[in-house]
């Protein structure tokens, strides 16, 4: 068996044209969405996937808002620029970059934040709301996996899903989604505590993987014709990015996102999504 493509790079532009298409409509009411990014430090992937974000925004119309910031700002100068951009009118929405180079409260700058301009779902407010199933912007790369799965037409009523990985941007939100009445799957959350790992993913229907271990999933972990999304990142000497599931996972599962050209895309193409929403909302 080889799998079918969970194609994140044409699903993301499919879903770009569409919201190219409502950011019209709102620029005719006289509304201009305007995505803030706040940047801190100097890890490469992180201003790339920023670099990404501004981009994207570009190519729909969204207008770009950068903050910039050293790795050795302080805790009061992000919370300044956090303070700066809930009070900003043309910034509609924003995110901070994450990871926050160490020695910031991530915690504290998320709080801080204005819930109505959170365009990443990951303020407390919004997972809060997402707990209790009130509407809320959506955490983006779990969103993006939803999307993923249901443009493709993978099924999830009653499918039994396992997650490796509990960061807060995928692992501790995802099950929320999923559960959902509307996606009704079964989740398992598992992590680098869980024993016998390989016996929980051979159950899976579907197989999220996000927890940063190169090759983590491999072909004998994976019931054949499930579908397998690859969401980890880690890098070789080279700088090559690297998933968690180790290529012969092709020959076995039914469907596989590949990595990249999966679920990165697909992450943003949801913050574009979370930006028009919350500037739809805000124009009535
Ligand atoms: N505030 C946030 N921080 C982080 C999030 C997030 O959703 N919000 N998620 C990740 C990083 N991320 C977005 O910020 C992200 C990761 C990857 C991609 C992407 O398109 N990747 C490409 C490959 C790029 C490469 O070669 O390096 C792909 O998969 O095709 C987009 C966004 C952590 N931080």
């Amino acid at each position: 068996m080889t799998a079918q493509i969970l194609d994140g790079k044409a699903t993301a532009a499919a879903i770009k044209s569409e919201l190219a298409v409502r950011i019209d409509a709102l620029k005719a009411k006289g509304v201009q969405p305007g995505l803030g990014t706040v940047l801190v430090g100097d890890d490469p992937g992180s201003h790339s996937y920023v670099r990404g974000k501004h981009r994207d925004c570009a190519e729909v119309g969204i207008a770009s808002i950068q903050r910039e910031l050293p790795a050795d700002a302080t805790q009061s100068d992000v919370e300044e620029v956090v303070r700066e951009l809930n009070a900003n009118p043309a910034c509609t929405g924003y995110i901070v970059q994450l990871p926050l180079p160490k020695g910031l409260d991530e915690k504290r700058v998320l709080e801080l934040m204005d819930p109505a301009k959170d365009a990443d779902g990951l303020h407390p407010m919004s997972l809060g709301r997402l707990v209790l199933g009130i509407e809320a912007p959506l955490p983006c790369t779990p969103n993006g996996i939803v999307e993923l799965l249901r443009r493709h037409k993978v099924e999830t009523n009653g499918a039994h899903v396992v997650v490796v990985g509990r960061g807060v941007t995928v692992g501790r939100s995802i099950g929320l989604l999923l559960t959902r009445r509307s996606e009704n799957a079964t989740v398992t959350l598992t992590h680098t505590g869980t024993r016998d790992l390989s016996a929980h993913l051979r159950s899976a229907d579907i197989i999220v993987a996000a927890a940063g271990v190169t090759h983590l999933v491999k072909p004998e972990d994976v019931r054949p014709g499930a579908a397998v999304l690859d969401v980890g990142v880690s890098r070789d000497e080279n700088g090559k990015l690297l998933g968690d599931v180790h290529p012969g996972v092709a020959e076995v599962a039914g469907w596989l996102s590949p990595n990249p050209g999966g679920v990165g895309p697909m992450t943003r193409a949801m913050l574009l999504s979370n930006v028009v929403e919350a500037a739809e909302r805000a124009a009535g």
